[in-house]
């Protein structure tokens, strides 16, 4: 293969060669030796270099131009790549045999101008070492004002680029400059500094750091801490994988993201971005899969193309008081180097690509995220945050790879501009449940039993999505196994079930009888429940000794386990203790506002507006303000944005709902009195049905002629969530009751399983049927399941891209047949094969008002649509089939059309991008020549010929009614296509 062709075959591959690390650098220096090998102009080069243009415009643009340029143009590129590439780059490319030789210019120039230009690449090496003493040769001989040298020495350019931008303005001085610079570079060989190509090869130290880097690391991340107060457990042992999905569409990718496609380029929206977000509810389970990066990384088993990994968790840096440098925050830290500091510091600004930073719960900094304060030396002080910030946005140590995790809703636009892509932790798959069960119990038996009785119990299976959830439950099988009928159904129950279980393990329970295991405890849960409740309000998830002295935390309390002592504090001398998990804290915050007799009676109204405030983004101090020590007022003296905090309140706020349900009251009949308690049910009562009419009152009146439509507010799901955990049927038909719209959007809201069960618990109460619209969510097979009891008051349930397989829908149609008003289901981009036919089919036969069936790009093939066919011979109300982007063949379309040809009722019918071929067309056709009702055939993307084409003009001659047949992108020449218009021209293509 020619060197031209080759750059046009493999073009992604390298386009991905170039830009994957994501720094400007592998491009810079094959555009040097394109430049020094006069295979590129200065013109060219300049049109290319073009500043603020993203990296991959800039590559496509030399592939475009080089391969404009020919052959020879072509083979010197490949023969750059091969050079500049790392081995394992290289590898993939296929270069070998099209690669010209690059020749080694001979020193003859005429002008220096020239002799910068082909010695360009070794010049550019060299000035690395001596960019300053450069520059001050420039100045001093007039060629450079003090602009010039800002441009060049900005911190935002690595040494090797600030080479470049020095030439690049030299050019632009003349011949005088370069002369300067050719000088200088002489006089400092003579003078006996050697090049700097040792600079490529990390020096000794620096190879003894990254050694003590991994081993830290490693240590840090090879168990899971939040075994730690019952038992250890290696994270290799427990690992499960978690499901990961790009935030936004991307063609590129099918089916789940693996670990290393995190920091891969896979699904980038900024080019120009470093950083990448992972974000995913409390307890999804991103500060394990950070972990496990790490490990990984550590044992060199995963993202070797970066030397160093610099792990952060914002819960620590949120106790950094004291002003660093990136230096400093680098080294004190993550790891400390026993020497040559300097040198190592130097190689990681030298070569940011070769380096990742990852920064653990972002939504935990005190402060929230801003892009005012621009700082872009790396040597300069600042606040923490102040750094991170700017890490983040890329201003400091550019070209650096960054992973952030995130809960969803602390992610503002702000902070979304600087990201590279955003992926989505979705916590377990189902087969992900059975897998960390497995894994947590090593004995089978007791495996089996769990997972039974999570399978038998749909709501508690949903709660398992969340692996935080999960461990719980694994946790407290014993419990679960022995509480039969009342096994757990809410989110509280199940932290009531830990509960339990702590305060059961560190004394059994003897004598007290029903009841008397919290009793017993009481004072343990005051103390723990004052501690949690105050850190909450002011983002503190690190405790101190005095903190937990004032509130009156004891040793014996410590034991139960809900505490566990912090990791990697920088200060060694006093202990630091965190809860076992944030939302455990969130959870014995709940139970202090619900137990405590000193909370002020603002503070459960106050808690459930967190959400308003969000909305109108007011500050948080309002929730702070409520608190009722002093201490804390005075340690939180940072203005955070509510937003930021606004998620673990609303966790808060939901386990008070669930902690007051009328199943949990008789808990704490014997801890404080019943007019207390009542009076806060009523508190909460109100808070939720006053939030859900504030989302009612916020729906616009319908234009003409449209149906009135609500799509749901953010927190409009949480407040459902607290209805649930309420388990007042009372409060959730109240809200319905007040309800009046036509159709419920909820498209993109993180609906998953627990979710589905809450919208069921509450929607079942409507007083009229809606469209239920859930596309883009997570609901798969269990939510199908969990929504059934809301299925009666669905006309319409559209359920597009929620990885539902046929196992949800046979639960689904077996409901949906029963129920008088469902009539229209959307299932696209699903995970549906032939055996959900079978149930449509039945539907088909049983519902005789059935209006609209989309299934489209799912996996049915012809036998399924023959399966359906069935079904449709019965029906005499379909409207709507939409079965595009199937792998529905001839046979399919044949069969469907016999069921079809006689369809009073159909309107809509497509088939697109399915390959029924001419003989479907013709098969087809006879639907359009018996049925009186088609108005619109889909037909698109199907290798239909002139033979079925022909087969369709011949029926419309007997049809009137049908508008238009849709055969684009077929097998048809421009002349039949223009020949088929003028006869008919009711075809589009
Ligand atoms: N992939 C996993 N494999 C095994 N266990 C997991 C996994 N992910 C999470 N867990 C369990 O769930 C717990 C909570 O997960 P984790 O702390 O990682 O969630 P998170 O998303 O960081 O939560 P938050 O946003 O509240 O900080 C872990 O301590 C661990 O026990």
């Amino acid at each position: 293969m020619f060197a031209h062709e080759l750059v046009l075959k493999e073009r992604g591959e390298i386009l991905q060669a170039l830009c994957s690390s994501g720094s400007a650098e592998h491009l810079e220096r094959v555009l040097d030796i394109l430049l020094s090998q006069e295979e590129l102009i200065w013109e060219d080069y300049q049109d290319i270099q073009v500043p603020g243009r993203a990296l991959y415009t800039k590559a496509r643009q030399l592939l475009d131009l080089v391969s404009t340029k020919g052959v020879d143009t072509c083979a010197v590129f490949l023969a750059a790549l091969k050079q500049v590439l790392p081995d394992a780059q290289r590898r993939d490319l296929s270069l070998s045999g099209c690669c010209a030789n690059l020749i080694d210019k001979e020193q003859s120039q005429i002008t220096c101008t020239q002799t910068l230009l082909t010695q360009r690449p070794s010049i550019v090496s060299k000035l690395q070492g001596c960019i300053d003493g450069t520059l001050e040769a420039l100045a001093v001989s007039g060629h450079f004002t003090s602009e010039d040298y800002d441009e060049v020495r900005l911190p935002i350019h690595t040494p090797s680029q600030q080479a470049r931008r020095l030439l690049d303005h030299v050019r632009s001085k003349g011949e005088s400059a370069a002369e300067v610079v050719l000088n200088y570079i002489q006089q400092r060989q003579e003078s006996g500094f050697p090049l700097t190509q040792e600079q490529l090869t990390p020096p000794k130290e620096f190879l003894k750091y990254q050694k003590k880097l991994s081993s830290s690391v490693s240590a840090q991340s090879c168990f899971l801490s939040n075994y730690g107060g019952t038992s250890h457990m290696s994270l290799d042992d427990i690992y499960t994988e978690g499901q990961l999905e790009l935030a936004h569409d991307c063609a590129d990718i099918q089916g789940p993201l693996g670990l290393e496609e995190i920091v891969g380029m896979v699904g980038t929206v900024n080019e120009d971005a470093d950083t990448v977000l992972v974000s995913g509810e409390a307890g999804s389970g991103k500060s394990t899969l950070l972990q496990r990066l790490h490990l990984l990384w550590a044992r060199g088993s995963a993202l070797q193309d970066f030397l160093l990994l610099f792990p952060f968790s914002c819960r620590r840096l949120n106790s950094e008081q004291r002003e660093l440098s990136v230096q400093d925050l680098l080294f004190q830290h993550c790891c400390w180097p026993d020497r040559e500091q300097e040198e190592i510091f130097q190689f990681v600004l030298d070569h940011p690509h070769l380096v990742l930073f990852t920064f653990d719960g972002l939504d935990e900094l005190k402060q929230s995220f801003s892009d005012e304060h621009r700082l872009c030396c790396p040597t300069q002080c600042a606040p923490v945050h102040i750094l991170l910030f700017n890490l983040i946005q890329g201003s400091l140590m550019k070209g650096v790879r960054k992973v952030v995790t995130s809960r969803p809703e602390a992610v503002g636009p702000l902070l979304k501009k600087h990201l590279c892509k955003e992926i989505l932790l979705k916590g377990f798959s189902p087969s992900g449940i059975d897998c960390f069960v497995k894994k947590h119990h090593t004995d089978p038996m007791v495996a089996d039993k769990v997972l039974e009785s999570l399978h038998t119990n749909n709501a508690l299976l949903g709660l398992c999505h969340s692996p935080v959830l999960c461990w719980i439950v694994s946790q407290c099988h014993k419990e679960l196994l022995g509480c039969g009928q009342g096994s757990p159904q809410t989110i509280t129950d199940v932290y009531l079930m830990i509960l339990q279980h702590f305060l059961q393990h560190q004394r059994p329970l003897q004598s007290t009888g029903a009841l008397g295991w919290l009793q017993e405890h009481l004072q343990m849960v005051f103390h723990l429940g004052k501690l949690a409740f105050e850190g909450i309000g002011s983002s503190c998830y690190i405790f101190s000794d005095t903190d937990l002295e004032t509130c009156g935390v004891t040793e014996n309390d410590i034991c139960v386990g809900f505490l566990i002592q912090s990791k990697d504090m920088p200060s060694a001398h006093s202990k630091h203790y965190e809860f076992l998990h944030v939302t455990m804290q969130c959870f014995f915050a709940a139970l202090h506002i619900v137990l405590s007799n000193n909370t002020d009676r603002s503070t459960i109204p106050n808690l459930f507006e967190t959400q308003d405030m969000k909305e109108t983004s007011l500050s948080g101090t309002c929730f702070r303000a409520c608190l009722s020590s002093n201490s804390q007022q005075e340690k939180a003296p940072t203005s955070k944005a509510t937003a930021f905090e606004t998620p673990n309140l609303q966790i808060t706020a939901t386990f008070v709902s669930g902690l007051l349900s009328g199943h949990h009251r008789s808990l704490w009949l014997h801890c404080c009195s019943t007019a207390m308690i009542e009076k806060k049910v009523r508190q909460v009562a109100r808070c939720l049905s006053k939030g859900m009419q504030k989302h009612f009152k916020s729906i616009p009146q319908p234009v003409e002629g449209e149906k009135k439509s609500m799509h749901a507010m953010p927190g409009f799901v949480w407040l459902i969530k607290c209805i649930y955990e309420m388990q007042e049927s009372r409060i959730a038909k109240d809200a319905m009751s007040k309800l009046e719209v036509d159709h419920l959007k909820l498209t993109y809201c993180n609906i998953g399983p627990v979710e589905c069960t809450a919208l069921a618990f509450v929607l079942q109460h409507l007083r009229n049927a809606v469209g239920l619209q859930l596309d883009n969510n997570s609901v798969g097979d269990v939510g199908v399941e969990q929504l059934l009891p809301c299925l009666h008051v669905c006309n319409s349930l559209y359920l597009r891209n929620n990885n539902i397989s046929d196992e949800g829908i046979r639960k689904l149609i077996a409901k949906g047949i029963q129920c008088e008003n469902f009539r229209k289901i959307a299932l696209f981009n699903n995970k549906l094969t032939d055996a959900c036919t079978l149930h449509f089919s039945s539907l088909l036969k049983a519902k005789q008002d059935f209006l609209s069936l989309k299934l489209g790009n799912n996996n049915i093939t012809s036998e399924g649509a023959k399966q359906l066919a069935e079904g449709l011979k019965f029906s005499h109300s379909l409207q709507h089939l939409g079965l595009w982007g199937n792998k529905i063949r001839d046979e399919g379309a044949e069969a469907l059309a016999g069921a079809l040809e006689h369809s009073k009722s159909l309107l809509w019918l497509s088939l697109v991008g399915n390959g029924v071929g001419s003989a479907g067309a013709c098969a087809l056709a006879n639907i359009i020549k018996h049925s009186t009702s088609v108005e619109e055939l889909w037909l698109t993307e199907n290798c239909i010929t002139r033979t079925g084409v022909e087969c369709l003009i011949q029926a419309l001659k007997h049809n009137t009614h049908v508008k238009s047949v849709w055969l684009r992108n077929n097998d048809l020449s421009l002349q039949e296509v223009e020949e088929m218009t003028q006869l008919e021209p009711r075809l589009i293509f």
